[in-house]
């Protein structure tokens, strides 16, 4: 009796996806509590998402990786999927697939289906498919499968998602929106990005504490919990272009095995748009606005009267903002992103729903952020990178040539110390130019680099001294001025 209203109910459920709605309504009304009496089964749907489809539900995906692994042997229609590293292929039950899995000893039997949206409109939303899984249970095991076998699904499924996951790099730049991309705002490709911690030239004591701090948010759950706090943290990343920003992010998505999404501002319409891809990000996971100062004119908002720049030290950083700023938005739709949608995103309710999340912000001017956007809290951790350093050059002369010890070291270090010169610079004077160069040539190339650096760092100073503008005032020429050019006559 019970397999065969099992199997009526399995058929139902096939046949009621191409029933109009109304008659699959008419019918369950009727049948329902007729079935109640003779029908000892309890049934529990995951749905895919749940509410508004803001989110997809952390228990469906955990039972659909609880499913791919636990009875991919015994479906027999499977979907194949693409698993970590590109390397695996991962299982998982087709639509309408049934199977059966035992668990102490008890039968329990899991169906995925779909089912259109109920209400026919032309909206894009009420259109979509949604996605479930059943089970299905005899009623005197409720207990059993309510206490602890649903617990045991759950545990297992996390740990497979945990272990099996590509980790992703998301992008909501409107390039990527493909028309099938539109059921979520965020496109994303597998994050394969090689940077490591190892890998970076920075001081060894701040990589330390860099590392340290990741180590020990991504260990503080109940922390975090304790004192009331959201299981979020802020970085700011500044310093001059070429020292590793953007390098850093991957590697700390690298040492965290995390997601990394990297947030366009210039393509948010606007604050709700924001809020929206806030809520689809999944925890484990780094959002990053990099260049927050040319992504929103975030920096004139709360401008007081007496700033600590000087009027030609603030023109120049205007003009030089407004140049990258220009160069971002090009093609972009015009946000209209405010600071205070762009604070509520960092610390509002809303920001706290998933957890275990960094927010990242780079910028090469930190001077110009407004000081309520980068306070302790928000960007909890303030790191700058900066110029190349004997240490970091050690790193990168490791990665580049596998040398730890070159007799040219010491004239390195001694110019190294005298000249400012990004590692990126470092690093690319470093690299091979053909195939015959070795460490040896790869260095005398770094030297010349850094004595080219020392003689125009040194010609512009003498070109900038007060005696010189004295000079050039006599002789007409072109001298800075409010961080403009402009020409003299004598
Ligand atoms: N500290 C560093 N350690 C190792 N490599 C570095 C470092 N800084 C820069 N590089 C090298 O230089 C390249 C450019 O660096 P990156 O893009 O991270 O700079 P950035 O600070 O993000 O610059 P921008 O401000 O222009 O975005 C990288 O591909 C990397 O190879
Ligand atoms: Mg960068």
């Amino acid at each position: 009796m019970g397999s065969t209203l099992a199997s009526f109910m399995f058929v139902w459920a096939i046949i009621r996806q191409y029933c109009p709605y109304e008659v699959t309504r008419f019918v369950e009304k009727y049948t329902h509590n007729i079935m109640g009496y003779f029908y000892p089964y309890i049934r529990i749907s995951f749905h895919e998402f749940l509410g508004d489809r803001l989110k997809r539900s952390d228990a469906y995906a955990a039972v659909e990786a609880y499913l791919s692994a636990n009875t991919s042997k015994s479906a027999k229609r499977l979907k194949a999927e693409m698993g970590k590293d590109s390397t695996n292929l991962v299982l998982t039950m087709d639509e309408y697939e049934r199977v059966t899995d035992e668990y102490k000893g008890v039968k329990v039997w899991w169906v995925c289906s779909k089912v259109m949206s109920q209400t026919r409109s032309m909206s894009y939303y009420q259109e979509q498919e949604k996605r479930f899984y059943k089970l299905s249970f005899h009623k005197r095991y409720r207990d059993i499968i309510t206490g602890s076998y649903l617990k045991h699904v759950m545990r297992e499924g996390k740990e497979i998602r945990l272990r099996n996951r590509q980790r992703k790099l998301y992008t909501n730049s409107p390039g990527y929106k493909w028309p099938s991309y539109k059921q979520t705002m965020w496109s994303h490709i597998v994050f394969e990005h090689p940077a490591t911690f190892e890998t970076m030239a920075i001081e060894p004591e701040k990589k330390r504490e860099i590392i340290e701090d990741l180590v020990t948010f991504s260990k503080s759950k109940e922390f975090y919990a304790r004192i009331g706090k959201a299981w979020k943290r802020g970085y700011l990343l500044h310093g001059p272009p070429g020292t590793g920003k953007s390098t850093m992010i991957a590697a700390m998505a690298n040492l965290l095995a995390y997601d990394v999404y990297d947030l366009e501002l210039t393509a948010v319409k606007d604050n709700t748009e924001l809020r929206k891809l806030l809520i689809e990000t999944t925890s484990k996971s780094i959002i990053v606005i990099e260049d927050i100062d040319c992504s929103l004119d975030l920096t004139g908002q709360r401008k007081k009267k007496g700033d600590k720049f000087s009027d030609d030290e603030s023109d120049k950083l205007n003009s030089e903002v407004g140049l990258r700023k220009e160069m971002k938005e090009e093609g972009s739709s015009g946000s209209k992103v405010t600071l205070s949608g762009l604070l509520n995103f960092i610390d509002g309710i809303w920001s706290a729903c998933g957890g275990e999340r960094l927010i990242v912000f780079t910028t090469n001017y930190v001077e110009k952020l407004d000081p309520a956007l980068i306070r302790r809290g928000r960007m909890d951790k303030h790191v700058e990178l900066s110029y190349c350093t004997f240490e970091g050059f050690k790193v990168l002369a490791n990665n580049y040539l596998k040398v730890e010890t070159h007799s040219m070291f010491d004239t390195i270090k001694r110019l190294i110390s005298e000249v400012k010169i990004t590692p990126a610079d470092v690093a690319e004077n470093l690299m091979p130019k053909s195939h015959m160069d070795d460490a040896d040539k790869c260095l005398s190339n770094l030297i010349e680099a850094l004595e080219a650096t020392k003689d125009e760092e040194l010609l512009s100073l003498k070109q900038n001294s007060p005696i010189n503008q004295d000079e050039k005032l006599k002789h007409g020429s072109h001298i800075k001025e409010n961080g403009c050019v402009k020409e003299i006559l004598a």
